[in-house]
């Protein structure tokens, strides 16, 4: 076997506890072979490594989940700021995206690629268009990914709403399994109010067929919550039952305005949560009742939603975040402690994707980034696990490894020309703005 040993630091494993040890990878499979003690490592793989990443003075964690993003968004960072989401989406953010080129798509994808890799991210959920050009670069950098095509039907014909549901369809179909198996692909309609009823009973009812999950927004706003209680005399979480979209594969983003019934409901169909705070917070969206989640047993993931509402990938900030947005929404300073983030950015997102990865362990895949531990905003080390949570940053990653492959290296990337990627989103975003004014 390729055997890449990971060396000389400390290892996080799936219990919390953090210890001293070796991490074995074995290359050809793209999984860990072995944990444990550096004299011992070898002898249980059987062979000496034939590659080594120094991990001295660090901390091996599982490559972190970014379970909700569009990002492709990168391109409208700092573009639009200061809104809530609906007049953010519709005076700003639709008009814009309204003038995105397939290449563009791939240029902010890359750029997001670059981004996440530079922070530990090893998997993400994208939910946007021109699906087959994210796929591409999530193919070159060497992410792992769940994509889907972003369907929405409001303000469309009966035409190219259906036209919307088949690429959706289509997009859940055709990739999943590509890129080696590191694409897996869901159902993505937008939102339960983008899209009207009967392409949403439809679209579910093919993706069950397909055996693709279902992913969406929901319940984010009140804005959004409102109509549906108004107008159907259920809330989101019924709504969504009613459709056959709450199933234990499905996840959704945000669950801000989830009253009590409706966590009940979410945890007895173990559809899974992705908490965004960052977006959250930035669009005013409202504080989502995530130590409740967890103790009612739902899959809590963590998602930095667009780089337009956040304003950047890094799921160290969304793990600090939800600790602190957690504990002032549970009027409780022990609620959503270090460890419960350090978990939803880790186990719970790869659970909640039903991707591999997430946890370090023999036979687990090699989905793994090593924190340096040495910086003077991480000194001392009291607690490790506190740090990751409180005090490290995606810049504190030195070595980024998924399904086995390095893709950084010393904080070179290694899958991506990092450089000649910023340069091109940059002419992109650019050239799009040009573009947007011109059509206004
Ligand atoms: C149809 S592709 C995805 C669609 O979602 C938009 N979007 C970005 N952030 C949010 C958010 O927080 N809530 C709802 N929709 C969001 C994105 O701009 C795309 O249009
Ligand atoms: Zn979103």
């Amino acid at each position: 076997m390729d055997y890449l040993r990971v060396a000389g630091g400390r290892v996080l494993r799936p219990d919390g506890r953090v210890e001293r040890a070796d991490v074995a990878v074995d290359r050809d499979e793209g999984t860990i072979r072995a944990v444990g003690p550096p004299d011992e490592v070898d002898d249980a793989v059987g062979a000496t490594a034939d590659e080594t990443l120094d991990a001295s003075d660090s901390l091996v964690i599982p490559g972190l989940v970014n379970a909700h993003t569009h990002v492709a968004m990168t391109l409208l960072r700092g573009y639009a700021d200061d809104k809530p989401l609906d007049p953010w989406l519709r005076e700003d953010i639709w008009p814009a995206e309204a003038e995105l080129t397939p290449d563009d798509v791939e240029a902010g994808a890359a750029l997001g690629a670059v981004e996440m890799i530079r922070s530990g991210t090893t998997a993400f959920a994208d939910m946007y268009f021109e699906t087959d050009r994210v796929a591409d670069v999530v193919d070159r950098a060497g992410l792992r990914a769940r994509l889907g095509h972003g369907v929405v039907t409001v303000g469309k014909d009966d035409a190219d709403a259906r036209a919307d549901v088949e690429e959706g369809l289509a997009v859940a179909r055709d990739l999943d399994g590509a890129a080696d198996g590191r694409i897996r692909t869901a159902f993505m309609p937008h939102s339960l109010t983008t899209v009207g009823e009967e392409y949403l009973r439809e679209g579910v009812a093919e993706a069950r067929e397909a055996d693709v999950p279902v992913h969406l927004h929901a319940n984010e706003t009140t804005d959004e919550v409102d109509p549906i209680v108004d107008e159907r005399g259920e809330r989101p979480i019924a709504y969504a039952e009613s459709l056959d979209a709450l199933g234990p594969d499905d996840f959704f983003a945000h669950g801000v305005h989830v009253d009590e019934g409706e966590v009940d409901r979410l945890a007895e169909a173990g559809t899974a949560v992705v908490h965004c705070p960052a977006s959250n917070m930035k669009l005013a969206s409202g504080m989502a009742p995530v130590q409740r989640l967890r103790e009612a047993g739902v899959t809590v993931a963590l998602g930095t939603d667009g780089a337009a509402s956040n304003n950047d990938l890094d799921v160290f900030d969304e793990m600090r975040d939800a600790a602190m947005i957690g504990k002032l929404a549970a009027d409780d300073a022990s609620a959503v402690p270090a460890e419960a983030v350090v978990e939803m950015a880790t186990a719970g997102g790869a659970d909640a994707l039903n991707l591999p990865g997430g946890r370090i362990e023999a036979g687990a895949a090699a989905d793994l980034a090593v924190v340096g531990l040495d910086a003077p905003h991480l000194t001392p080390v009291h607690d490790p696990v506190s740090h990751l949570a409180y005090a490290a940053r995606g810049g504190d990653v030195r070595h980024t490894v998924c399904d086995g492959e390095i893709l950084m290296r010393d904080r070179e990337v290694l899958t991506l020309d990092a450089e000649a990627v910023q340069e091109r989103a940059a002419e992109a975003a650019a050239d799009l703005v040009d573009r947007v004014d011109a059509a206004e």
